[in-house]
């Protein structure tokens, strides 16, 4: 198969989005920075600053409506990552389609060093959204035996 005939458009859904009482408007205005991009940036509401090794649970100012099926995952800004030691506490981040909350984004700063000051309306980390899967779980005294068994945590091409 020559590579661009795997391309497939990705799945299209609609996702409604409220800003929070007390946020402006435009907050809700979500929008994707390039075509291809898995993630579309959050926002700050209002500014702060993180010292070395602090958390901060920061508010987005934003509340959505993702449809049955659905799952957010906020996950962090490479950038922040990389150039500031910022980074999202509980990565990735799950907003349950049935939660209708404001989002708010855990950020911990891992510079030893330096404080980070966010303006409001920065942009502080990114939402993705995926389909899910609900299993059913299935209680068993004995599971099917596969290539790997219990082999973990390192065991990859280490001499029994
Ligand atoms: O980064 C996050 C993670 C979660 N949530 C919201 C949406 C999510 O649906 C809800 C619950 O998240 P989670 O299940 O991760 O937290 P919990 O500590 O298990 O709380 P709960 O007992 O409410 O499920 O909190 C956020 O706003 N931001
Ligand atoms: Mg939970």
């Amino acid at each position: 198969m020559a590579y661009d005939e795997q391309y497939t458009e990705p799945e299209h859904i609609e996702v409604l989005v409220q800003s929070v009482e007390g946020a402006p408007q435009e907050y809700a205005q979500l929008r994707y920075a390039h075509a291809g991009d898995a993630g579309v940036d959050l926002h700050c509401h209002g500014s702060f600053d993180i010292k070395p090794f602090e958390r901060v649970l920061v508010p987005t100012g934003v509340a959505i409506a993702l449809p049955a099926g659905y799952v957010g995952l906020v996950h962090p800004r490479s950038g922040l990552a990389a150039k500031q030691g910022i980074t999202v506490l509980n990565a990735p981040g799950t907003i349950d389609a049935g939660y209708r909350g404001e989002i708010k984004v855990p950020l911990i700063n891992l510079d030893p060093e330096h404080t980070v000051h966010f303006d409001d309306g920065d942009r502080i980390a990114q939402l993705v959204i995926q389909r899910y899967v609900e299993a059913r779980f299935v209680p068993a005294t004995q599971l099917p035996g596969s290539d790997r068994a219990a082999q973990g945590f390192g065991s990859t091409g280490v001499q029994a």
